[in-house]
């Protein structure tokens, strides 16, 4: 089994959990790759041996088995710029707070490692969304796709932006608001949830268009076929604005065309049998808790 490690290099207490996967992995004879920042955290803290590396510039490629990110969700979108189109099956261990995407507990940590061998879990592909822009705009480089949303908001300034909307080349709207959010299925539960969006169903065929804070009254939240062509163009008062891709942002300027769609390539998220999504909306988002009952 080839296995890719990531994880975030600041906590050191949650160290142990690594250690224990990589125990488990290597009783199973696996190739272990570790990210290079990551194994430099692992070696300074621990008297860890040496392991083969990826990284940015040295990328994985389509033959690894499993990507284990440990983190937050935060990790988790940061991994996914590591994992690309290559196909590789991810799963997170969560050493950090909410861990909606990063759903496994860290306790747990061996089980990622006998429950995959078990073949006790289901992939699930998830949709992305990528960015074109005139080709003079190059902030995002090949990273131009995004797993939760791309987001279009307002920059240095306390006033609203205007957001001129085209579906399929249509005419849509144009949004008097702080930004809009253009979510995927799993993004649904992060950015575009707070700003009154609907949970969507990781594998649903949809992306949603979620306006921050707009002040025409009568602009909700609008759910689309993920294969809208989605144009904006953005317009206030300052003379940029900033767009968003998960955790990445760049600042634009305004007036230039934006162009969303669903990206080629999914995601494969690893959902194990004792972890499944309607589990993690009950158990992190509390879905429907009513004290009374
Ligand atoms: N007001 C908000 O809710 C808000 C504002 C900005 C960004 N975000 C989200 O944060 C993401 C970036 O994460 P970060 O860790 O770098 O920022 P962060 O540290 O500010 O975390 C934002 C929160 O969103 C949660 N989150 C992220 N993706 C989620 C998902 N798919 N489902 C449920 N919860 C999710 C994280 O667990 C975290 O609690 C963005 O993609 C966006 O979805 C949310
Ligand atoms: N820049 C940073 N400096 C110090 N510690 C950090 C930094 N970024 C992350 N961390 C630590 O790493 C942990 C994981 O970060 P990450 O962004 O993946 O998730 P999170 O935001 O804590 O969790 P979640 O996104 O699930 O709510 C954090 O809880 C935090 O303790």
């Amino acid at each position: 089994m080839k296995v890719a490690i990531y994880g975030q290099s600041f906590q050191d207490h949650d160290i142990l959990c690594v250690f224990e996967l990589i125990e488990e992995l290597e009783k199973f004879s696996s190739n272990i790759f570790i990210e290079e920042g990551f194994l430099k955290f692992l070696i300074q803290t621990s008297d860890i041996k040496s392991y083969d590396t990826f990284s940015v510039a040295i990328g994985l490629d389509s033959s690894f088995d499993m990507f284990v990110s440990f983190g937050g969700d935060g990790t988790m979108l940061r991994a996914v710029t590591y994992v690309k189109d290559y196909g590789i099956p991810m799963v997170g261990v969560n050493t950090g707070r909410l861990g909606f995407l990063s759903t496994f507990k860290k306790e747990d940590v061996r089980k990622v490692v006998t429950e995959f061998v078990a073949g006790a879990y289901i992939i699930e592909e998830r949709s992305l969304v990528e960015i074109c822009m005139d080709s003079d705009v190059k902030h995002f480089g090949e990273l131009n796709f995004a797993l939760n949303e791309i987001t279009v908001s307002r920059k240095d300034t306390t006033s609203m932006i205007t957001v001129e909307t085209y579906l399929n080349d249509e005419y849509l709207t144009s949004y008097w608001a702080d930004g809009l959010i253009v979510s995927t299925p799993t993004g649904s539960t992060g950015y575009s949830l707070s700003c009154g969006g609907p949970v969507i169903a990781p594998t649903t065929k949809s992306l949603v268009l979620t306006p921050i804070a707009p002040h025409n009254l009568n602009a909700r939240p609008f759910v689309i076929a993920d294969d809208t062509k989605i144009r904006l163009r953005v317009s206030g008062r300052e003379e940029t604005h900033m767009v968003s891709l998960d955790s990445r942002i760049a600042t634009i300027p305004n007036g230039k065309e934006i162009i969303i769609q669903k990206s080629a390539f999914t995601v494969k998220m690893i959902e194990y049998k004792s972890e499944s999504f309607l589990k993690t909306l009950r158990n992190k988002l509390l879905w429907g808790q009513d004290r009374r009952n």
